[in-house]
């Protein structure tokens, strides 16, 4: 084991819930197996049920042995893990938590070092924190770190409340807040494609990229997330956050540093380069859809308004394309769209980035149009990139053919890409935040998303349901393109 990692205690709030069980518990377990988390770890469950230590460590065991499709090699692994039953609102329950926790810095000699991670509903998050500091948990002698799960608010007002509220317990630098799309490994890898090939860098701008698109496609529906989803919607559960952030990550400016500070403060800059959208403008730049019945994957599934906690009348979007434009030297004239959606024909997320048409068809003199040089960054569930060029046709002296440079990431021999989960746990023990958002992100970009919320919510979507699911959306988001000259590239885009 590698004793250079850190000790600390996790305080899992929410612990016998879906998020804890299918990534938290297998991504704890993944960290151990591979040395990367200190044999002198505890972690404490919260939740209201009743159960004993024993009862949730077997509730640890098969929760990671259902998500890990394996079974567990290490029986030791599961004692580390203790159960407190409390509800969060009684502030009694705090102190017998506190008395826990010290006896287990004694046993795990964890020097007082604490995680606190909201894996529970928003409303909680508030309260949590409150109770943390009023009741002496953030007292402590070692580093103290709170990890909060989405949604950071339900608009900027309502985010900066919360915002407000956390910041009187725990300071910018100790807050941690999840998107766990900056886990995902090609995500991590767009600064580096960018900041490390001459080749990119001097044509990564609007002198030579004409679009970019971003398209993150489920075929999943709301599953029994209906409750939260109708009250969220796509731009709120995807937009706000994964995709902004994704166009951040393509826009930026390359830091000075490879700091924390430094390549957030070039995020930031981005989201407030942001072209605002007036709410006269939501048509013109935006489109939503909602899912009706349809075939995902061969078989019959039912339409939005028919699923589980959902109003059947239901104006909620569960698809959005948007173009969005960035007010920068760099990006000036240079639309990014961006798509997501439930039930759509695949699960993938794609970035394609294509760069200006040579002025003519040249060597060749034909009236052929050549294809554009495409660049298609793979996130998920292929990792890789693939480069699209054109070249000669073999033996055909006026003709070109496309070629495809390609790299697949997890297709290397015993690359085994870790869970993204896997990796912000780690990084949050060893105190890096650049991963996680910092505020100034947040607000933006809820600043940006808030018109267009506000323009969907108080106007009625007649023609909804108004995509098949299994489809990839509704005709107004190839529209969209269509009227700047463009189309999306199709997720399985080969020449
Ligand atoms: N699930 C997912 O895939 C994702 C979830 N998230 C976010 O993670 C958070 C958790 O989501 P998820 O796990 O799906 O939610 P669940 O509803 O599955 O779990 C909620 C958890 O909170 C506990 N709980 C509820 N009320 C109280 C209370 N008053 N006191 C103490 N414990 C309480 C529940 O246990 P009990 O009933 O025993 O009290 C349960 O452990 C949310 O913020 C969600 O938005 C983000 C991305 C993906
Ligand atoms: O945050 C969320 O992300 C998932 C999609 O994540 P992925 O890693 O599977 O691409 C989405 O299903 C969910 O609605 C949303 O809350």
């Amino acid at each position: 084991m590698n004793n250079m990692n850190p000790k600390s205690l996790i305080v899992i709030f929410g612990a016998t819930g879906d998020l804890a069980k299918r990534k938290l518990f297998p991504s704890i377990y993944r960290l151990y197996e591979k040395g990367n988390l200190s044999e002198e770890f505890a972690v404490v469950g919260v939740a209201r049920r009743p159960l004993s230590n024993d009862e949730f460590r077997n509730y640890v065991r098969e929760s990671i042995e259902n998500a890990l499709r394996q079974e567990l090699n290490n029986e030791q692994f599961v004692s580390h893990f203790y159960y407190h039953p409390f509800d969060v609102t009684d502030t009694a329950s705090y102190r017998q938590l506190k008395s826990l926790l010290e006896e287990l810095d004694d046993t795990y000699h964890s020097n007082g070092n604490r995680i606190f991670y909201l894996a529970m509903a928003p409303e909680f998050f508030g309260t949590v924190t409150s109770r943390l500091k009023s009741e002496g948990l953030t007292a402590t002698n070692g580093w103290k770190r709170l990890v909060i799960e989405k949604p950071f608010g339900h608009d900027f007002e309502s985010a900066r409340k919360l915002n407000e509220e956390i910041r009187q317990v725990f300071s910018e630098n100790e807050i941690y807040r999840i998107d766990h799309y900056l886990g995902k490994e090609m995500v991590q890898n767009i600064e580096v494609i960018r900041f490390s090939n001459a080749i990119f860098e001097p044509l990564w701008n609007n002198r030579f990229i004409s679009n970019i698109q971003i398209t993150s496609s489920e075929t999943l529906g709301v599953e029994d997330r209906g409750r939260y989803y109708d009250h969220s919607g796509a731009l709120r559960d995807m937009v706000q956050n994964h995709m902004l952030q994704m166009v951040a990550l393509l826009a930026m400016e390359p830091p000075i540093k490879l700091t924390t500070d430094e390549i957030r403060s070039e995020k930031v800059k981005v989201l407030r380069a942001l072209r605002p959208i007036s709410h006269e403008e939501v048509d013109q730049y935006f489109v939503r859809g909602q899912y009706g019945r349809g075939v995902v994957n061969g078989k019959e599934v039912v339409g939005y308004r028919e699923e589980n906690n959902v109003d059947p009348n239901s104006n909620t979007e569960t698809f959005v394309a948007g173009k969005l434009m960035i007010d920068n030297f760099r990006w000036a004239g240079v639309p990014f769209y961006i798509r997501t959606g439930k039930r759509m024909t695949e699960k993938s997320t794609k970035i394609v980035v294509q760069f200006k048409d040579v002025p003519m068809n040249l060597y060749y003199r034909t009236n052929e149009k050549i294809e554009p040089n495409l660049l298609i960054i793979h996130i998920q569930p292929d990792e890789g990139i693939t480069l699209h060029l054109n070249g000669k046709k073999s033996g055909e002296s006026m003709k070109t053919a496309p070629i495809e440079l390609d790299y697949c990431n997890n297709c290397i021999d015993g690359i085994n890409t870790p869970e993204a989960y896997e990796k912000l746990l780690y990084d949050c023990m060893h105190g890096d935040a650049t991963n996680f958002t910092h505020w100034d992100e947040v607000a933006a970009s809820w600043q940006f998303v808030d018109p267009i919320s506000e323009v969907w919510e108080n106007t009625k979507a007649v023609d909804f349901p108004n995509y098949e699911a299994g489809s990839m959306g509704p005709k107004a988001s190839d529209a969209l393109l269509k009227k700047d000259g463009f189309h999306w590239w199709p997720i399985h885009y080969h020449q």
